[in-house]
């Protein structure tokens, strides 16, 4: 399946593909979490939904739990990309620096799936400086470069706005968005100044990172701050 990032992509986060029916009205795509996945590649057998899939098999040290040999996990990204339902992998931006992240980023790429290159900080949002040299980079090595900070202030969130709103400018393509309560209202905002995907739980018990909104909301708060003809 297809799926194009020229425009914003609200993907719901989920670690159980039988939720897709739920999603498919406000969702333009399903963030399968192989990482939190029982058997997840029997999952992608058994897909038959209707939204194209980001597949994201986020390691431990990046904030998730697979926690597996690296070839092994980046194997299982590859043969998620092989399901014609995957229409892009999240790669993390440390993997790409590395031979086995950029071996696994070619295959996936000719199984025919975008890469979203990702970046995450658990902790804080970063100098301007370092935001952007990041940023660039993830959108360099992957054909989307994303970026989830934690923002404790308004000043952190602002920061990430600026930076997104430069790196679009420049062209690249991009997805950023700042986790906590300071930087819940970037979900929203973020796509004003050109981030290209938002992620959100079906069910808001269900987030899969702090300050998420549920799809529902998180659809019509961006649906209505992009409405602005001018952007
Ligand atoms: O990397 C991301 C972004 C995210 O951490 C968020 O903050 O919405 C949610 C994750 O599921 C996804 O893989």
């Amino acid at each position: 399946m297809d799926l194009s990032f020229d425009s914003f992509v609200l993907a719901a986060s989920t670690a159980d593909l039988g939720d897709e029916p739920t999603a498919r009205d406000v969702a333009d795509a399903v963030e399968f979490r192989m990482d939190l996945a029982d058997n997840p590649l029997d999952g992608l057998d058994d897909y038959d939904g209707e939204l194209p899939i980001l597949a994201t098999n986020r390691a431990d040290w990046e904030g998730g739990e697979a926690d597996g040999d690296e070839v092994d996990r980046l194997d299982a990204l590859v043969a998620a990309a092989e399901s014609d339902a995957v229409a892009a992998v999240d790669i993390e931006l440390d993997s790409l620096r590395s031979e086995v992240g950029v071996d696994a980023a070619a295959r996936a790429r000719a199984a025919g799936a975008t890469i979203v290159a990702s970046v995450h900080d658990f902790e804080r949002t970063p100098a301007r400086s370092e935001l952007t040299r990041l940023l660039h980079e993830a959108a360099t090595l992957g054909d989307v470069g994303k970026l989830a900070v934690t923002a404790q202030t308004n000043a952190d969130a602002l920061r990430l706005l600026d930076v997104t709103h430069t790196a679009t400018e420049w062209g690249d393509t991009v997805a950023t968005m700042a986790m906590g309560e300071a930087g819940r209202h970037t979900r929203a905002v973020s796509p004003v100044y050109g981030s290209k995907i938002g992620y959100a739980p079906v069910e808001p018990a269900d987030a899969t990172a702090p300050g998420q909104y549920g799809a529902q909301t998180l659809r019509s708060l961006v649906d209505d701050l992009s409405s602005n003809p001018d952007v």
